[in-house]
């Protein structure tokens, strides 16, 4: 089985990663699965796309092969676009799931149903030796719950609820998650690529 490398050391990604690259028949290896521990790529970018760029080209270049990256975040309309590129390290530069979804409710108390309207986006950038880099988008519309529910997924996905749904994304199966999620619209946007590596 072909196998490729994915830039991250997001235990979460990881898992989505692999489920949805098997339909193509590509296995993954991310910074997780390196013998020799990786530094932390810094994410300088003012974009999901720049960031995707960051974390792709700087591996790809220190080992000489082809590499994907993922970058991700929550979009919320009333907070301006906040957390957004700064999703990871919204509640502080030590990264804690619980402490960042907890700082996103805090900031939206009082606000009404209607106005909570949010979005999960995702760009993948794919870095290969002597090729420019390309990046694609997916995204997945949707509103934060008055309340976190569920145990599934990971970081925000507790509050939030895609529009598709009345149930959060952590009430979804890691099947249901992946035919909807953004993570699965930008990897669609990458299927004819893809579908040349297996
Ligand atoms: O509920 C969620 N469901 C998702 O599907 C999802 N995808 C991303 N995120 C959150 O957005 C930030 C990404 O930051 P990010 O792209 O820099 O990744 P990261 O720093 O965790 O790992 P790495 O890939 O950089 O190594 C992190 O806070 C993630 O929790 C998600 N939250
Ligand atoms: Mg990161």
């Amino acid at each position: 089985m072909k196998e490729l490398i994915v830039a991250t050391k997001n235990e979460g990604k990881v898992r989505e990663f692999r489920q949805l690259f098997s339909e193509y028949g590509i296995a993954v290896k991310s910074l997780l699965d390196f013998d020799e521990p990786i530094e932390d790529i810094e994410e300088t970018g003012t974009t999901f796309a720049e960031n995707a760029t960051i974390k792709a080209e700087a591996i790809s270049e220190a080992y000489n092969t082809p590499v994907i990256a993922d970058d991700s975040g929550l979009v919320v309309d009333a907070l301006g676009g906040e957390p957004g590129v700064y999703s990871a390290r919204y509640a502080g530069e030590e990264k804690n799931d619980q402490k960042n979804l907890e700082k996103v409710m805090k900031k939206l108390e009082g606000v009404p149903v209607n106005e909570r309207t949010a979005r999960f986006v995702c760009a993948i950038a794919v870095a290969r030796p002597g090729f420019e880099t390309f990046v694609k988008e997916g995204c997945c519309e949707g509103s934060i719950a008055v309340e976190p529910q569920g145990q599934h997924g990971f970081g925000y996905d507790p509050i939030f609820i895609p529009e598709s749904s009345e149930r959060t994304m952590a009430e979804h199966t890691s099947e249901e998650k992946n035919s909807i999620s953004h993570r699965h619209h930008a990897i669609l946007q990458l299927e004819e690529w893809l579908k040349n590596q297996s």
